[in-house]
């Protein structure tokens, strides 16, 4: 089975885009960071329950059903009683500090290649827009061994040996959701060959974005990261205690997804919108920044062994329900992603009649280039 890695690798996103030192930048937004916004999707009034992310607790008895609807309804949602230990995500956050807070020539030293796909660099889906977005993206798929060598000469094992941990812990999660979200939508371990005798999920295939959005001089009219939706089955989520993620949802607009202490957001993503033949939404999410406040992020990506076919299960199809994908792997989905983008999904969609998937055509078009 080909790597995360290798298969990110045979499908290359070039991006040709100076690094910027944010901290050189911060008396003025420079033209290429702006992006006018006729913001054709209007932002929820977040005082009232159904526009709010539901937060659901893993311990309740009934998290399969609650997490079934939040799926259904939003794409996204956040957990609390994970068993996930809080000093992980302080680690993992010092560590995202630790990383962003190094001269931009230090943090050059392990900068991603144009072709490339692990390290220091920008948001890995800047080449799909011409502005470019307020934000840095480190990511780790395989060992950052030899990176954080090149970051942090002295401290590299401390800081790989916190990447292991996070991980680890990412990957038990990431199980525990799968199963919860198959039992939501009534399908069985051994329906899934890949979840194991008892759903363990052992061959999945991972990756990590760490992201950081500095502080900016001009926030409206800049983004932190463009709307997209992850290729992913799921993603799990830590951010520090700076708002700035917002989900769409159908016919209310973007919303917020607030720092919860403790908490973790899970999105879904396109892999999982094919296997749940269109039920569960992979949701778009974008973050903004502000002027005040530097935010963290890092995003577990979490899918299938890369040359698994990911299908809509069969019990998900039926006479009222056509099957609306078409069988894919991450590997190839990966590919399709590179060239189509936000488009992605209706390249592998083999029937209209869909229900629940927004149309990324006009959120792409939600920032206009000024
Ligand atoms: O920073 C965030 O909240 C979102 C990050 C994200 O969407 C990603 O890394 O794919
Ligand atoms: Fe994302």
């Amino acid at each position: 089975m080909p790597s995360l890695s290798e298969a990110f690798r045979a499908h290359p996103v070039y991006l040709h885009h100076k690094h910027s030192d944010f901290n050189s930048l911060q008396q003025k937004l420079p033209d290429s960071y702006a992006w006018t916004q006729p913001d054709s999707h209007a932002y929820a009034d977040a005082n009232s329950d159904n526009k709010t992310v539901p937060v659901i607790d893993l311990k309740d008895p009934n998290a399969a059903n609650l997490i079934g609807h939040a799926c259904r309804r939003w794409g996204v949602f956040q957990v609390v009683n994970h068993g996930v230990p809080l000093t992980l995500f302080t680690d993992i956050q010092r560590a995202c500090l630790a990383l962003f807070s190094l001269p931009l020539h230090q943090k050059l030293k392990a900068a991603r290649s144009p072709d490339g796909v692990s390290g220091y660099g920008r948001a890995p889906i800047s080449s799909f827009f011409p502005k470019l977005m307020w934000s840095e993206c480190f990511t780790i798929l395989d060992s950052p061994h030899h990176l954080f060598l090149q970051l942090w000469p002295q401290d590299h094992a401390k800081y790989s040996e916190i990447v292991k941990e996070y991980e680890a812990a990412m990957k038990e999660l990431a199980a525990k959701l799968m199963c919860l979200v198959f039992a939501s939508l009534g399908i069985s371990k051994e329906d899934v060959k890949w979840a194991g005798p008892r759903g363990e999920f052992d061959g999945a295939c991972a990756a990590l974005h760490w992201n950081s959005y500095p502080s900016c001089p001009d926030p409206d009219r800049a983004m932190g990261l463009a709307a997209h939706t992850d290729s992913t089955l799921l993603t799990i989520l830590q951010q520090n205690n700076v708002s700035g993620l917002q989900v769409l949802k159908e016919g209310e607009g973007w919303v917020a997804v607030p720092p919860l202490a403790g908490g973790l957001v899970v999105n879904i993503g396109d892999l999982l919108h094919i296997l749940s033949n269109g039920l569960y939404p992979s949701v778009l999410h974008r973050v903004r920044v502000n002027r005040s406040w530097q935010r963290f992020s890092v995003a577990y990506l979490y899918g299938p062994p890369t040359n698994v076919e990911v299908s809509p299960n069969e019990k998900l199809v039926g006479p009222g329900r056509p099957c609306l994908y078409r069988s894919v792997s991450w590997k190839e989905y990966l590919g399709i992603k590179a060239k189509h983008f936000n488009k992605a999904l209706s390249a592998v969609r083999i029937s209209s009649a869909i229900n629940g998937l927004f149309d990324v055509k006009e959120v792409q078009n939600d920032f206009h280039v000024g």
